[in-house]
C-alpha cells in the first residue's frame, strides 16, 4: 500500500523543506518533488513532521491503591488525536516481583495499543534477583531503568541501592532515570502538615518544595558520574533541578532534564482553588511550581540544557482523586495529558515564539528519539524511517474540553486553553489514524519498539572511568611497620 504526503512542508529537528513523503508498508521511501502514484493526502499549507513521542507514560499503573484510568487503548488513543505516535511507558515490578515477570504484565496490557510504544523498567525493589534480570532487560530492549527517590515506603530506593544499580546499568549500556525528590524529606514534611491541620490538596504542594527536587537531582547527578552512568532526570519541575542538569551538562556529564507540558503551563495557584475536586485533579509529584519556575524550564528547551517535553501522563478520575479526602497524602498522584502535550506546546510555545518549530520537534520527538536510541527508525522524516507522522495545520483552532477528549478520565487540567496549531492527519506507521479531526482506531495496531544499549555515550563513559579508576601506587622504598 502506498501513501504521498502532498504539498507540505516537511519540518525537522534541523531543516525546513518543502517536499512529498511517499510511504510504502509502513516506511518513507521517498522524499522528493511532485510525488504520485497511491494514496494522496494533501497537506497544503501544513507541516510534515516526525509524530510526537511521549518518553513518560503510566497507562493502568497500579498506584496508591488503584491503577490510572487510561489503558494502553484510550492512552494511545488520546495520544494519536493530539499527533503523538508513540509513548514509552514504565514496567513496574512489584515488591520481590522478577523484573521479567513484570515486563509479561505490562505486555499483556499493552496488546490493544493503537500506535507503538516500548517500556522503561523502573528499579523498585533491590536484590540479587533484580541484578541478575537487569541484564534480561537489556536484551528484551528494556535498556533504560527508572529509580524512584521518593514514595518513601512503596517505590522508593536508597542511595545504596541506587548506586549498585546504577553501575549495573552502565555495565549494560543502558540509561539510569530518577524520579528525583527527597523521600525522607517529603515524608517528614507530609506527617508534619497533616498533624497541623493542612489536609487539603495545597498540602501536597506544600509537602514537596522545590528544594526536595533539587537535592534529589543533584545527588542522583553525583552518584551518577560515580557510577559512570549516563542520567535521565523525568519530570523536572524548578529551577533548582534545572540548575543542577544545566551545571552538569556544563561539566561535560551527559544529563538529560524533561519537563513536562503540565510545569510549563500550569502554576502552583492550581491548588489554592476553593473547589477540592479541582485542586486534587491537579495533584501530581512533582507539584506546579510558580512562574520563576516555569520561565526556568522554558529558557531550558530553548538554550539545550532541557532535552525534551513529556506528559507522566498517569490520569485519575474525580472518584479516584477523592480517596484523599481529609488527607492530601491519599490523593493518587498523577495528571493527563497524552492528548494535549503536541497542541498545547505549540500554542504556548511556538505561536508564543518561545521556540521554533524545528525546536518544537526536537524536544517533543527527535531528542527522545536518540536518547532512547531509537533515531532514525523513530523521530525522523529520513527516507527507511517508519511513517510516525503527523500533518500539523498551523492555522487549525480548538479548544481543550473533557466533553471531546478520547482520554477515560472526567476532565482536563487544560480545560479551556485555547489551541492554533493542530494535526490534519496523524500517521502511524503509515496508516491514517487521525483525519481531522475524525478517529480511526485500529486496537492492537501498536507494536512493541525494543531499543538497544547505547555503546557509543557507555563506552565514552567506561573508558574515562577505567583511565581514573582508583589504582595503589607503586612505591619502591615502604617503611617498616613502625612498631
Ligand atoms: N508523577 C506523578 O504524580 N504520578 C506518576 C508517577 C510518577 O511518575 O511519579
Ligand atoms: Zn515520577
Ligand atoms: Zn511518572
Amino acid at each position: 500500500m502506498t501513501t504521498i504526503i502532498r504539498n507540505g512542508t516537511i519540518v525537522t529537528a534541523d531543516l525546513t523543506t518543502k517536499a512529498d513523503v511517499r510511504i510504502e508498508n509502513g516506511v518513507i521511501t521517498e522524499i522528493g518533488q511532485n510525488l504520485t502514484g497511491g494514496t494522496e493526502l494533501d497537506a497544503t499549507g501544513c507541516y510534515v513532521m516526525p509524530g510526537g513521542i511521549d518518553p513518560h507514560t503510566h497507562l493502568e499503573m497500579p498506584f496508591m491503591g488503584t491503577y490510572s484510568a487510561d489503558d494502553f487503548e484510550s492512552g494511545t488513543r488520546a495520544a494519536l488525536a493530539g499527533g503523538t505516535t508513540m509513548v514509552v511507558d514504565f514496567v513496574l515490578p512489584g515488591q520481590g516481583q522478577g523484573l521479567m515477570d513484570a515486563a509479561q504484565m505490562w505486555h499483556n496490557k499493552s496488546g490493544r495499543a493503537h500506535c507503538d510504544y516500548s517500556y522503561h523498567m523502573a528499579i523498585t525493589w533491590w536484590g540479587e534477583k533484580v541484578w541478575e534480570d537487569m541484564e534480561a532487560s537489556v536484551k528484551a530492549g528494556m535498556t533504560s531503568f527508572k529509580h524512584f527517590m521518593a514514595y518513601k515506603g512503596a517505590l522508593m530506593v536508597n542511595d545504596d541501592e541506587m548506586f549498585q544499580s546504577f553501575r549495573r546499568v552502565g555495565d549494560l549500556g543502558g540509561i539510569a532515570m530518577v524520579h528525583a525528590e527527597n523521600g525522607d524529606v517529603v515524608a517528614e514534611l507530609t506527617a508534619r502538615l497533616l498533624a497541623e491541620g493542612n489536609t487539603g490538596p495545597e498540602g501536597h504542594a506544600y509537602s514537596r518544595p522545590p528544594q526536595v527536587e533539587g537535592e534529589a537531582a543533584n545527588r542522583a547527578i553525583m552518584i551518577a558520574d560515580m557510577a559512570g552512568v549516563p542520567l535521565y532526570v523525568v519530570h523536572t519541575s524548578c529551577e533548582d533541578s534545572h540548575e543542577a542538569i544545566r551545571r552538569a551538562r556544563q561539566q561535560g556529564k551527559r544529563v538529560w532534564g524533561e519537563p513536562l507540558i503540565q510545569h510549563l503551563v500550569l502554576d502552583e495557584s492550581e491548588y489554592f482553588h476553593p473547589d477540592w475536586d479541582h485542586a486534587a485533579r491537579r495533584v501530581m509529584s512533582p507539584p506546579f511550581r510558580n512562574k520563576q519556575h516555569q520561565d526556568s524550564l522554558w529558557a531550558g528547551l530553548q538554550s539545550g540544557s532541557l532535552s525534551c517535553v513529556a506528559t507522566d501522563h498517569c490520569a485519575f478520575t474525580t472518584d479516584q482523586k477523592r480517596y484523599g479526602v481529609g488527607d492530601f497524602s491519599k490523593i493518587p498522584n498523577g495528571t493527563g495529558g497524552l492528548q494535549d502535550r503536541l497542541p498545547v506546546l505549540w500554542a504556548q510555545g511556538v505561536n508564543t515564539g518561545r521556540l521554533t518549530p524545528n525546536e518544537f520537534v526536537a524536544v517533543t520527538s527527535t531528542n527522545i528519539a536518540k536518547i532512547l536510541n531509537m533515531y532514525p527508525k523513530k523521530g525522523a522524516v529520513l527516507v527507511g524511517a517508519d511513517a510516525d507522522l503527523v500533518v500539523w495545520d498551523p492555522e487549525k483552532t480548538g479548544v481543550v474540553s473533557a466533553a471531546t477528549q478520547q482520554s477515560a478520565i472526567d476532565y482536563n487540567v487544560f480545560e479551556g486553553q485555547k489551541l492554533k496549531g493542530m494535526p490534519r492527519y496523524t500517521l502511524t506507521r503509515g496508516r491514517v489514524a487521525v483525519e481531522d479531526g475524525a478517529m480511526k482506531p485500529q486496537e492492537g495496531w501498536g507494536q512493541f519498539t525494543p531499543r538497544a544499549p547505547r555503546p557509543a555515550v557507555n563506552r565514552a563513559l567506561s573508558q574515562w572511568k577505567e583511565l581514573t579508576a582508583p589504582r595503589p601506587v607503586k612505591r619502591s622504598g615502604i617503611p617498616a611497620t613502625g612498631v
